[in-house]
């Protein structure tokens, strides 16, 4: 048996659903991602992605079924320091600049190690607009704005809900190019998308929705 068939993954969920009044919204789901695993979450409007991607940031509770962080019960402040989500919500205050919004994170949550807020905005085409406050920046700038967010914070798990959304082409580029270099260095992720997604390196692992 190799080392990958017998390492622990990271997330593994069995029969896992939420229950809203009593209703399952999603579930019941059955998967596993390891470190350096990215999942694309697939299912028509509705079908509860969103739903999935909070429950696993923590936002929302079990309703049934079981999951599993590193092979043990999944607990909130077992994972919350490793997991990043990034939403619908930007989570951007909007009388805030980029730098502001970052530096503020940073203090909070700390920074990646070799990472800095000044690199992470030109990274991802905001050199210019850093102090800009937020509400005045079009839907793809802000995006990008959260998206620099995820490049500064340590995190493993990285939750992407419609990460394309609201982005151009160069946008597109560069969600596929971080998502790359966070799974080669032993990241994952979760992606919802209704769009076209395309990485290099081989398939990614799908997690079908109940639609
Ligand atoms: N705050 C809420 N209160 C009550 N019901 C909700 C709430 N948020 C979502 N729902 C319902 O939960 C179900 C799943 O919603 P969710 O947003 O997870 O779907 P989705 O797969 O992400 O959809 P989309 O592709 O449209 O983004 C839907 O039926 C929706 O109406």
């Amino acid at each position: 048996m190799t080392a990958a068939a017998t390492a622990v993954p990271l997330l593994e969920a069995r029969a896992l659903s939420f229950l809203r009044a009593d209703e399952p919204v999603f579930g019941p789901l059955d998967f596993s991602l390891g470190e350096g695993e990215l999942a694309l979450v697939e299912g028509d409007n509705g079908s509860g992605k969103t739903t999935l991607l909070r429950l696993l940031a923590g936002l929302l509770h079990v309703g049934a079924g079981e999951l599993y962080w590193r092979g043990a019960p999944w607990r909130r402040e077992a994972c919350a320091g490793e997991t990043l989500l990034l939403g619908h919500q930007l989570g951007l205050k909007g009388d805030l600049s980029p730098r502001e919004n970052l530096a503020i994170a940073a203090g909070l949550h700390g920074a990646r190690e070799g990472a800095s807020v000044a690199g992470a905005l030109d990274e991802v085409g905001l050199a210019g607009y850093e102090d800009e406050p937020v509400r005045r920046l079009s839907a793809g700038q802000k995006k990008r704005a959260a998206l620099a967010r995820l490049l500064l914070l340590p995190g493993t798990l990285w939750l992407l809900d419609e990460p394309y959304a609201n982005l151009d082409r160069a946008g597109i580029a560069l969600v596929n190019r971080v998502l790359e270099r966070h799974v080669d260095g032993g990241g994952s992720a979760l992606v919802t998308s209704h769009g076209a997604v395309s990485f290099h390196g081989g398939e990614p692992r799908r997690i079908r929705m109940h639609a």
